[in-house]
């Protein structure tokens, strides 16, 4: 069970105001929210990267306390896809910056289904394949939480469900919090929401109770949410 409660400013502006939450394993929590809504500040702040008042509780042993690589071995964070810079094999990309071994790198990489193709160069894969590379590190470091920042922007369909049924796995062993910008994808694949708005949470609960009247709030937008074969699809009046 992961508790959280944090507040963080950038100088004095106040970016997250005591947003609290909770997250457990086989449920997939998805955190959704308007642009600058504080999502990426909010695992940043849980992951260490930046230094929040309050609590990141995992067994009640608090993170934020501790040093990053004690932290590491409870929480891992995969950060929005940026292009890799560096012309490391995917196999080294994943070992590096984890205390991995060979059998957990191994076991990562067939996961994401690149183990076989673990010799080629991080800079020759496409963006869907780098963001699964991306995952496999993480899971590599064999942390009990694992938070992604969007991790299917820049994915087309396909790869992006590729990505979400591979978190729908994952969350079976390990907490999974994932910011998501798509809608759809968030709630046809989470199990609970948060929303964030202006750095506070709008709303939380589970994914099947959330109403479209929230979402026209936040984003400002006419929204209906319609079962399609018994799954949510928001519909969006443009
Ligand atoms: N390094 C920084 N210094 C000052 N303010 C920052 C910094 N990084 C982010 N912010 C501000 O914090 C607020 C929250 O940003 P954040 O990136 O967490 O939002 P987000 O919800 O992830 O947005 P998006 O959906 O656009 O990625 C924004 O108003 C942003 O301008």
């Amino acid at each position: 069970m992961l508790e959280v409660n944090i507040s963080f400013s950038y100088g004095s502006r106040r970016i997250l105001h005591d947003v609290e939450f909770s997250a457990q394993k086989n449920s997939l929590l998805a955190i959704i929210g308007p642009n600058g809504a504080g999502k990426s500040t909010l695992l940043k702040c849980m992951v260490g990267i930046l230094k929040p008042e309050g609590y990141v509780n995992f067994n009640n042993i608090n993170l934020i306390e501790l040093k990053p690589k004690e932290r590491a071995k409870f929480i891992t964070y995969v950060p929005q896809t940026s292009v890799p810079e560096f012309a490391f094999t995917i196999e080294e990309f994943v070992e590096m910056g984890t205390y991995a071994t060979r059998g957990d790198i191994k076991e990562a990489l067939r996961k994401v289904g690149m183990w076989e193709r673990r010799k080629e160069f991080v800079t020759n894969l496409s963006g869907g394949e780098y963001q699964l590379v991306l995952i496999a590190r993480a899971l590599a470091q064999g942390s009990e939480v694992i938070l992604l920042d969007e991790p299917t922007s820049h994915l087309d369909i396909n790869h992006a469900l590729l990505v979400m049924n591979l978190l729908k796995d994952i969350k079976e062993e390990k907490i999974v919090i994932a910011v998501m910008h798509d809608l759809n994808l968030a709630l046809q694949y989470s199990d609970e929401i948060i929303l964030l708005n202006k750095g506070k949470v709008e709303w939380k609960g589970n994914t099947k109770d959330l109403k479209p009247e929230v979402l026209e709030r936040v984003y400002s937008v006419k929204a209906k949410i319609l079962k399609v074969e018994n799954k949510p699809i928001v519909l969006v009046e443009i």
